[in-house]
């Protein structure tokens, strides 16, 4: 910015306030606009495309771009959005009542990670913040809070657990140690949006105190996060950071809650990637896109968590199960539930705006006519068998006390503005009433008095006025002066009249003059203290936010299970996984119509069938077999009803998923280097009640590396004390040897009809392995061309001669000799078959013509084909 010794006033106050929030785009309130200078005028004018305008500051142009004070919500959002942290400048005085220069300051600092606007959140998703502590390269403390619903967890663990619930979390902002910015980059990524805090904010002596600050009490005991001290230091910095942001009003944060890694299956991030379990952009269709059949925005955000972070506690999930089981039976009760939570309407976030006085009075309705329903909901759950439901649902606090009073104090259709009045209610406030009266009905009460006096003196010609200097009068002519009783004052003589005023007129003219502003005054009173009160009962009605999240998820899955036919899991303790007529989900939702998911069986267990090779050609549905046994078990530990016609899943605790050849290229690994190293993490990570699902790994290196390491790979789950149950789909038919080697593992192939030179999917999984992968008819339906197509039959039937001699010995795998085989190879007619360009363009004349029906010809449409066939001949 231009830097000059004669700034106006008003720019010196702007460059005093701009050099506290030097990293922030300064919104200056300067009238009814908010104004940006220099490098900020820049950036807003690119961001927001508004226009660009240069003013005279003291000798030198300045950049200029400013919005209307009332665009401020849209404008921010975008800002914000475009990565940009915010500073809110007001006017902090009523400029009509300030001579000179007004008082301005920040009000809110607004950032990704804090933002509490509507415009800025999904209503389906949090938006954290993250506090990251590292206290070194492998110990962390992470504090999630979202500050437009007022959740706050804690966690702790290892590097490998801190990047796990950043990913699951998926914070809209972290904030860290400003040294730690290199290690932060190196080892998180460039992922997320940071800022930096200093080293000294992350203390444990600095986190209690701002944390029992924070929530009012003496100790941390009560919340159950003893012995979490890096967690608290976490958490203590993102209060402060908050404090930094200009976030006074926190009443709504009230307490924490530990995320404790035992109590979670765990999935690391590639995991969640590859069942494709939350959307990674809005056309995918993912797990939890068909699952959410919630009814309440707070209910589809916990299906989210509950989704990423399934439990591994029979008892709990049985609970969810029963519950679930219980919606389904009982339909009405269902039903009536669900329209009940959906007219609550999102109450976490709705009671979160009561303290930062965000809410607006239709809002404040919502939250009482939620509350009716909560108590709808409370009678209710006396009489539901269900325990948990039951639990839940008494567990309710519908806020009597408050709930009545804003229904009588807020009116019936409020306006969204307090300032556009009319928000209170008739009848609560007597002099509201009186006022209202007085400004609505003013020109009767007037009359009133006139008829009343001119009864009441015999003046028939009395007349009630106004004027500017006077104010009210009652006009006498002078014939009839003489009747004027002795209380009315006189005030203005005229020619042939004069004017007086009244006791009454008095009282009169000083009420309704600002009855406006008064009524206005008195109603944002009344709506402030009304704000006021409802602040004691955050923390009932943040409960009531989380159980109808529970009740609504329970019954979205009732609602899943009856639309789609899922039935309910039988979770054990034991090893065997035994699921019949399996589907996957997402896949059975999206097929043509007309088609139908082809289910299967499948059986897991630690004695027989530890380990499965899957074989079958290209897009018969190995993956997908893969995933739906992998989805099913999660689905199960959520407590969800499952696709299948029944399933026994045994208590799983971590499900790894890994699929050879993806890439990670700019982490600065190769395909095979990423894929390696995922495996290792397997192996090095395995339980005795580990699922695992490997598709095609060892596919990134040379066929006999990979196969190789995918033998050893097997040979090692095989053998590993855990047993992990294994699924293994390949294309290295070499590997169904292994099912004469180990007495765990079993072959299976996805099976397909030849009908003359088509195959047909039939997508039924039978025993034994395949010998063919079909790759060839893949790339036909693909597209390619088929001179390309018939040479590559060519050189596989070369090789499957030479593949006849294939030996596999004492258990390591022998290719054949590939090598000659490749050397057998005839090049002679390739020539011909693939770059023998008049071969192709012949077959695409060929094509051309075929596909021409010359009787719907018109004689133009032919001399263009013709001219289109000669300029392939050119
Ligand atoms: N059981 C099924 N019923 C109906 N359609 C299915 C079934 N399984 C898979 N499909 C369809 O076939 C497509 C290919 O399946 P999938 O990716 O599982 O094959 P694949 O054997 O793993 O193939 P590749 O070896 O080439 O990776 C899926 O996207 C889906 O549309």
């Amino acid at each position: 910015m231009a830097k000059s010794t004669t700034e106006t006033p008003l720019m010196q106050q702007h460059n005093a306030i701009k050099q506290r929030y030097p990293d922030a785009i300064l919104l200056f309130r300067v009238g009814d606009f908010y104004e940006t200078f220099g490098q900020d005028a820049i950036i807003a004018s690119q961001v927001l495309g508004i226009t660009l305008t240069k003013r005279n500051n003291g000798g030198s142009d300045l950049e200029l771009a400013g919005f209307p004070h009332h665009s401020l919500e849209t404008y921010l959002h975008k800002l914000v959005k475009a990565g940009y942290r915010v500073a809110v400048c007001d006017q902090l005085e009523d400029p009509k009542q300030v001579k000179g220069i007004v008082k301005r300051g920040v009000t809110e600092l607004v950032t990704p990670g804090v933002a509490t606007s509507d415009k800025l959140l999904e209503h389906n998703s949090n938006n954290f913040l993250a506090g990251l502590y590292i206290e070194n390269t492998d110990s962390y403390g992470i504090a999630f809070l979202d500050i437009s619903t007022g959740e706050f967890f804690i966690a702790e663990g290892d590097k490998e657990y801190a990047d796990k619930l950043l990913q699951t979390m998926k914070p809209a902002e972290v904030i860290f140690q400003r040294p730690q910015q290199r290690f932060f980059k190196e080892t998180f990524g460039t992922r997320f949006y940071t800022y930096c805090l200093d080293e000294w904010i992350f203390k444990a002596g600095y986190a209690e105190e701002i944390l029992l600050k924070q929530f009012g009490t003496h100790s941390l005991k009560g919340f159950g996060v003893e012995g979490m001290s890096k967690g608290l230091v976490a958490a203590g910095a993102v209060l402060h950071y908050l404090r930094d942001t200009e976030h006074p009003n926190l009443q709504h944060i009230t307490g924490l809650q530990r995320i404790n890694r035992n109590e979670h299956m765990w999935m690391d991030q590639f995991t969640i990637r590859n069942l494709e379990l939350v959307s990674l952009s809005q056309d995918q269709k993912s797990v939890l896109s068909i699952l959410d059949n919630t009814v309440s925005p707070m209910g589809a955000r916990l299906l989210r968590r509950w989704l990423l972070m399934p439990l591994v506690n029979t008892e709990k999930i049985n609970e969810r199960l029963d519950a679930v089981e219980w919606f389904i039976t009982n339909g009405d009760d269902r039903k009536n539930l669900l329209q009940s939570i959906k007219q609550c309407g999102d109450v976490e976030r709705l009671v979160s705006k009561v303290p930062l006085k965000k809410i607006n009075p239709r809002e404040l309705l919502h939250i009482a006519k939620g509350l009716q329903q909560v108590q709808v909901i409370k009678n209710w759950s006396q009489q539901v068998s269900n325990p948990l439901i039951k639990r839940f649902g008494e567990s309710l606090n519908p806020c009597t006390v408050i709930e009545d009073k804003i229904i009588h104090t807020i009116a019936e259709n409020p306006a969204v503005q307090i300032a556009k009045g009319g928000v209170i209610a008739n009848g609560v406030n007597a002099d509201l009433d009186e006022l209202r009266n007085i400004s609505a009905n003013g020109k009767s009460y007037l009359n009133e008095i006139q008829a009343r006096e001119s009864e009441a003196t015999g003046i028939s010609s009395l007349k009630i006025g106004f004027n500017n200097v006077f104010g009210y009068y009652l006009e006498v002519t002078n014939v009839h002066k003489s009747k004027v009783p002795e209380g009315w004052t006189r005030k203005q003589t005229l020619a042939n009249a004069e004017r007086y005023i009244t006791e009454e007129l008095k009282v009169y003219e000083e009420k309704i003059t600002g009855a406006e502003e008064k009524i206005l005054s008195i109603e944002m009173q009344m709506f402030d203290s009304l704000l006021m009160e409802l602040q004691d009962y955050l923390p009932a009605l943040q409960l009531n936010g989380q159980v109808l999240a529970i009740l609504d998820c329970l019954g979205c899955f009732a609602e899943n299970a009856i639309q789609y036919t899922y039935r309910k899991p039988t979770l054990h303790n034991g090893s065997i996984l035994d699921i019949k007529d399996a589907r996957h989900p997402v896949i059975e939702r999206n097929l043509p119509t007309g088609e139908a998911y082809v289910s299967n069986d499948i059986f897991l267990d630690s004695d027989s069938q530890q380990v499965i090779i899957l074989t079958g050609p290209n897009m018969s549905g190995k993956s997908a077999l893969l995933r739906q046994t992998a989805i099913i078990t999660l689905m199960a530990h959520i407590g969800s009803f499952v696709p299948a016609a029944s399933a026994k899943i045994p208590l799983t605790d971590k499900i790894f998923t890994r699929v050879g050849a993806s890439d990670n290229i700019s982490g600065g690994e190769s395909t095979f280097m990423v894929e390696m190293n995922e495996t290792a993490s397997i192996i090095n990570n395995l339980s005795d009640r580990s699922l695992i699902l490997l598709d095609e790994i060892g596919r990134g290196t040379s066929t006999y590396d990979g196969i190789s390491i995918a033998w050893s790979i097997v040979e090692f789950l095989h053998y590993s004390k855990h047993a992990p149950k294994t699924l293994f789909a390949t294309h290295y038919h070499e590997l169904n040897e292994l099912e004469n080697k180990f007495e765990r593992i079993k072959n299976f192939h996805v099976t397909i009809k030849e009908v003359g030179n088509k195959i047909i999917f039939l997508r039924k999984l039978a025993l034994g392995g395949s010998t063919h992968s079909f790759g060839i008819h893949v790339a036909k339906m693909a597209g390619m061309p088929n001179s390309l197509i018939n040479r590559a039959n060519e050189i596989l039937e070369t090789l499957e001669a030479s593949r006849n001699t294939v030996e596999t010995q004492s258990g390591s795998p022998k290719a054949g000799d590939l090598n000659s085989a490749v050397q057998k190879i005839d090049t002679s007619k390739m020539q011909l078959s693939i770059f023998d360009t008049h071969s192709e363009v012949f077959e695409d004349i060929r094509t051309t013509l075929t596909n021409i029906d010359i009787n719907r010809l018109t004689p133009v449409e032919a001399l263009m084909k013709l001219n289109e066939i000669k300029d392939k001949l050119k």
